[in-house]
């Protein structure tokens, strides 16, 4: 095996990188360079190419032209897993860590065994797993379930399980997409150290200020080509976003962020003394016809939790939801969805879309009784209802009928907000709406759930990011199960963290009466 070792050369130097998926260009002449111990961030909008280059990265899929040298050496050959391992770690947007497992088999039940034909000593396994653990400093328990670990935890896994092959070049991609404020801390601590310790990585985010915080330099894609690379330090964020869109910025506020206070007219959506054990507790709160409120709060508030519950993902032990004045039986998503509740859920993979279903078809698969007469779904009005989507939205893909699972992350996300705005709900329920997606497709979004309350509707906007719940008209927040802080439109964003974080009294807002307007 080749020695990885750093001084050799970049880490990886990628020249002249171009890959087709059919009619899609992925990537056209695109390249970049990671120098020992950097931090490299790959910024780009949806679909600029940013997944297909990781994936020719690490050596999951080989690209049509160009070359690729890790320490000024070739590539493995495709298919020598080990080789690839040893050079480059990755830690992808979907978990490849297996629930049921615990978290030493998880370690090491994919790797070559040593000894192939002695019996596998669990005693052996989990103290093994022990020391590798704490070689990275992940304080978790070895013989712990997966499935009982938090995103946070599980991710600390997956960067020690593949730094464990010997790389000293780690592929992040999206890491911070599932995390909390205090989650993304901690993750770039441990970022931050082992980049002392010489490791590089390649960090990509949508969340440009992470950019800023966290890395040294920055390589921008664009419609499947290499746009800029510069050092953080010298690309203003203008400059940044200018770069990744193609167009100068627009002056002044975007247009999403313009509101119009609470609404005077009637409740669409009534909650009333709702309790899920373990989640939340006797929660109350209104939203009015026109108004999007936030249900902002860290990880464990239950906010999530609640957010599931209207949408009949969760049957509460007691209280009350109705919505335009009936009430709903709640722990039933079609009644959920009868009574006008839309639902854009937290995890695509999980809850959101069908993978081998087209975007036509997923976009549209809440409203197949509009699509035809007696129950039958007609092609053709499914194509124009999504093709109607594709273009309000600006979801980037070849057409209608392509494959879900081939669109972009952010293109992905896109079409499950297209889905649960097509049976135009009374109530949107968004839980962290614009996870994945980038700066431009953000305003589009979050456009698209503000004007479902200019339309007369209503929206309630479950989340903790502050660029979702700056487009609120209020922000109620929740701090373990209950509902502790009210923010009108205006607040500012150390209060609100501050509230999030369970420090209300950094805060000057009404507290117990929160839920009564
Ligand atoms: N397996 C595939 N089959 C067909 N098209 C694909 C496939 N993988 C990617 N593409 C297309 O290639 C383009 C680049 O996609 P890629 O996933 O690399 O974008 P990205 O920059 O990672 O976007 P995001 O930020 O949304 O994750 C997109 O237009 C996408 O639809």
């Amino acid at each position: 095996m080749v020695d990885p070792s750093p001084g050799r050369g970049p880490v990886v130097e990628a020249d002249g990188i171009s890959k087709r998926f059919g009619a899609t260009v992925a990537l056209s002449d695109a390249g970049i360079s990671v120098a020992p111990g950097e931090s490299h961030a790959l910024v780009g909008r949806n679909g600029a190419g940013k997944s297909t280059l990781v994936s020719i990265l690490t050596g999951l899929q080989q690209p049509d032209t160009g070359t690729l040298r890790f320490h000024g050496e070739p590539a493995p050959a495709p298919g020598d897993t080990d080789a690839w391992r040893s050079r480059v770690a990755c830690v992808y947007q979907r978990s490849t860590i297996i629930p049921g497992l615990t978290v030493a088999e998880n370690l090491f039940l994919d790797r070559q065994s040593t000894g192939a034909l002695r019996p596998i000593s669990w005693k052996r396994l989990r103290h093994r797993a022990s020391d590798l653990l704490a070689e990275y400093g992940v304080d978790v328990d070895p013989a712990a379930r997966a499935e009982d670990l938090t995103v946070e935890q599980r991710q600390f896994v997956e960067i020690a399980r593949a730094l464990s092959f010997g790389a000293r070049f780690i592929i992040l991609d999206e890491p911070t997409a599932k995390l909390d404020a205090r989650g993304i801390e901690r993750l770039f601590d441990k970022l931050r150290a082992l980049q002392r310790q010489g490791v590089a990585f390649l960090f990509i985010s949508h969340h440009l200020q992470e950019v800023y915080e966290l890395c040294g330099t920055v390589t921008v894609y664009r419609d499947a080509r290499h746009i800029v690379t510069a050092p953080v330090a010298e690309l203003g964020q203008e400059a940044l976003v200018e770069a990744m869109t193609g167009e100068s910025p627009r002056g002044g506020e975007p247009a999403w962020s313009v509101t119009c206070g609470t609404s005077a007219l009637a409740p669409l959506l009534e909650v009333s003394g709702l309790s899920l054990d373990g989640a939340y507790h006797d929660v109350t709160l209104t939203v009015h016809a026109g108004e999007v409120v936030g249900l902002a709060g860290a990880a464990a508030s239950g906010n999530v939790r609640l957010g599931e519950t209207l949408a009949g993902l969760r049957r509460p032990r007691s209280g009350t939801v109705t919505v335009a004045g009936r009430p709903v039986r709640t722990g039933h998503v079609p009644d959920a969805l009868a009574a006008g509740i839309g639902f854009v859920p937290e995890d695509r993979h999980l809850q959101g879309l069908v993978p081998d279903r087209s975007v036509a078809e997923n976009a549209t698969l809440t409203v197949t009784d509009q699509l035809g007469p007696f129950g039958m779904v007609l092609p053709s009005r499914t194509r124009a209802f999504a093709e109607r989507m594709i273009a309000g939205l600006g979801i980037k893909t070849p057409g209608a009928s392509a494959s879900v699972s081939d669109l972009s992350g952010g293109n992905q996300q896109k079409v499950v907000i297209a889905r649960a705005l097509a049976t135009r709900p009374h109530v949107l329920v968004a839980v962290r709406p614009t996870n994945g997606v980038d700066v431009k497709s953000k305003e589009a979004l979050l456009g698209a759930v503000r004007g479902v309350a200019d339309s007369g509707k209503s929206a309630l906007i479950v989340s903790d990011e502050l660029d979702d719940l700056r487009v609120c008209d209020r922000v109620l927040v929740m701090f373990h199960g209950r509902v502790v802080a009210e923010f009108p439109h205006g607040w500012s964003d150390e209060r609100l963290v501050a509230a999030m974080e369970g420090m209300p009294g950094l805060n000057d807002t009404k507290e117990s009466d929160a839920s009564h307007h």
